[in-house]
């Protein structure tokens, strides 16, 4: 049973900040993603929660604890990493076992937790053999046992699936979150990988350069993105992007060659000309006539087998990427842009406008 708080965590390295205080609160048992692209500070992140780097100011708290000042070993947390971090040469039940002894348990306790945690993971079998004897996904096995013999309040995730194969990844990914529910650990995962964090996370922090860009579960995430570059980073293939100006008190959007949206869910605030940004996800582009559709050329076609990804280009260059079912082919079409899935944002702030 643990909570985790983090109070305005900061971060610095040689003067450049690279986290800009964040604020999370992560409940018992609960499974948090981070996600953003590279370089946006969440391995930095996790390793001030695992205590292996010291913010330049704020405070992580679990359990109503302020564990900031504490070495790792004090923090009552377990790390699973990318690339294992095995000891070559011990066995599986050695590299299992290994922090337990140095803790100290009795050996009929450690025995028993080696154990339990191998049947969970399937690796009953593997015990004695050592990691160069193993598969990867084995491998990876063995690092969640090692999290798992432990028993701790946190588990910190840093990209654990990275190493693997796109199949392994995705069993793996299952197999991590069918533990996790299990075990009711609450647990930080870390990962550059949307699907990854999509389907693994009760809620997703999405990380903007050292700033959480939106906190919240994943489907909130992906129906309701807080700002451009959480709906660009979240969905495949990315959602699009159309400029165009609010008109009519806000009730509408005109497009650059004279199409004019009205809004399906009422007047967005702002002045008469400002500038949008229209976001419309590419499986809501639907092909057909009506006032809100413009004309589509094909550049390129992606058939999916049972669906086809089209990227075309319409009025002004704008360029457009639709999901279409089942085939394809074509070199037009022209395609609407439904007002009751448009995303609306501030083209200035790239602030997401609510009506
Ligand atoms: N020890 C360090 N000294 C100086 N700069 C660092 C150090 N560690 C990280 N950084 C910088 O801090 C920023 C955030 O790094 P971090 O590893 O947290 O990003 P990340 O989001 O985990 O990226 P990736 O997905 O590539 O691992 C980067 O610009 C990185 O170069």
């Amino acid at each position: 049973m643990a909570t985790l708080s983090l109070r305005d965590v900061r971060k610095s390295f040689n003067a450049t900040p690279v986290l800009h205080g964040i604020d999370l609160e992560v409940a018992d048992g609960e499974l948090v993603v981070i996600v953003g692209a590279s370089g946006c500070g969440k391995s930095t992140l996790l390793r001030i929660v695992a205590g292996l780097e010291t913010p330049t100011s704020g405070q992580v708290v679990i359990n109503n604890r302020d564990v900031t000042g504490l070495e790792p070993a004090d923090r009552d947390i377990a790390m699973v990493f990318q690339n294992y971090a095995l000891y070559p040469h011990m066995t599986v039940f050695g590299n299992m076992a290994y922090g337990l002894k140095i803790r100290g348990l009795p050996r009929a306790e450690i025995e028993k937790r080696v154990k339990d945690a191998a049947e969970i993971l399937g690796i009953g079998a593997l015990l004695e053999r050592r990691p160069k004897q193993l598969s990867g996904g084995q491998r990876q096995r063995v690092a969640m046992g090692r999290a798992i013999v432990r028993e701790p309040a946190l588990f910190l995730f840093d990209e654990p699936l990275s190493n693997l194969d796109a199949k392994l990844r995705v069993q793996m990914r299952a197999e991590i979150r069918r533990l996790q529910r299990r075990l009711g650990v609450t647990s930080l995962f870390v990962t550059h990988d949307q699907v990854e964090a999509m389907t693994l996370g009760d809620r997703l922090v999405v990380m903007n350069a050292g700033r959480p860009a939106q906190v919240a579960p994943p489907m909130e995430i992906f129906s309701r993105p807080a700002d451009t570059y959480v709906a660009g980073f979240i969905g495949s293939p990315a959602m699009n992007f159309i400029p165009a100006t609010l008109e009519e008190g806000g009730a509408a959007a005109r497009l650059a060659k004279g199409t004019v949206i009205r809004f399906a869910d009422g007047p967005r605030p702002g002045p008469a000309g400002m500038p949008l940004t229209l976001g419309l996800r590419p499986e809501h582009v639907v092909p057909g006539d009506g006032p809100d559709s413009v004309p589509l050329s094909v550049e390129l076609i992606e058939p999916l087998g049972s669906e086809t990804v089209v990227h075309g280009r319409g009025p002004g260059g704008l360029a457009i990427t639709a999901r279409l079912p089942g085939a394809f082919s074509g070199a037009a079409l022209p395609v609407r842009l439904p007002a009751g899935h448009l995303h609306v944002f501030d083209a200035g702030t790239g602030r997401r406008l609510d009506p």
